[in-house]
């Protein structure tokens, strides 16, 4: 097991925005989170990665508590891709991405050629190497989020968290990045993510959970958690889900 919510309640100084979650992640294993806008998925994720102080229960990292890992040490194991805000400093995409190894290098060290090297490759996976040299305020909403995942990868945690990450990304880029997490996981990886979009999670995903009024309203296996009547409570629209001739995945669609 890699990461383990216990009972956790979180949110900001005086206001709880959830409490009682409890779920684990295991390697290989991709983990989607649904809710509503203002369900608190961007809060629970600062809060499982030590960002946010927790205001009751434990987030355990490898089985020991999050506040018992130094930053470093948990920036070597657990990587996140923030939702892509506009870049306030003028970095070149390539400079953002070996931002990713500052947990690798010692004190003022400087990345080397196999920093590089890792950064190169991030970037290539992604498709965007020819980015490289562009200043992060120059590049689209989207490229800016290939950019953040690529530091994530640079930085090699086994356990990714990305808030939203197909957010901003064209339809070609959102199915090479779900099939790029598929990939990840293959190789032992943990990832959880946030979403928006249901086929999203339906094809992606090995667990959903679902956050509504701040608790876990269902968490298991993609097919037992989106169902119409889930997805009727969480957004209010009828929907069906179904296959399509010609494709292996489960598919949403308005209902009528
Ligand atoms: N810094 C903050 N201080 C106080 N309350 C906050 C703060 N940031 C967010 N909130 C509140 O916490 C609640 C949950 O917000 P959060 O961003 O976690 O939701 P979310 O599920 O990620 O939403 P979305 O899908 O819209 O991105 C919202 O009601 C929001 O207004």
């Amino acid at each position: 097991m890699t990461l383990a919510l216990k009972s956790l309640a979180f949110g900001y100084r005086d206001r709880e925005i959830g409490h009682a979650v409890s779920l684990s992640l295991a390697e290989g294993e991709v983990l989607a989170l649904l809710g509503a806008n203002g369900a608190g998925k961007t809060t629970l994720f600062r809060s499982m990665l030590g960002l946010l102080p927790v205001k009751a229960g434990e987030v355990m990292l490898d089985g020991k508590p999050l506040s018992a890992w130094s930053r470093r040490e948990r920036a070597l194991r657990i990587a996140y891709v923030p939702q892509a805000h506009a870049a306030p400093f003028p970095f070149t995409v390539r400079d953002v991405v070996l931002m990713g190894r500052a947990a690798h290098l010692r004190a003022f060290a400087m990345p080397g050629e196999r920093d590089r090297a890792i950064a190169d490759a991030a970037l290539e996976s992604l498709g965007i190497t020819g980015l490289a040299d562009t200043p992060c305020t120059e590049i689209s909403g989207g490229e800016r989020q290939l950019a953040l995942i690529a530091r994530a990868l640079a930085q090699q945690a086994r356990i990714i968290v990305m808030d939203e990450p197909t957010a901003n990304l064209d339809y070609g880029n959102q199915m090479r990045l779900l099939a790029h997490i598929r990939t990840l996981a293959g190789q032992g990886l943990a990832i959880v993510l946030s979403t928006h979009n249901p086929d999203h999670a339906l094809q992606v995903a090995d667990r959903v959970a679902l956050l509504k009024d701040g608790t876990l309203m269902a968490l298991g296996a993609p097919a037992d958690t989106l169902t119409p009547q889930t997805l009727k409570d969480i957004y209010g629209i009828d929907v069906v889900i179904g296959r399509v001739e010609g494709s292996e995945a489960l598919v949403c669609a308005p209902r009528g």
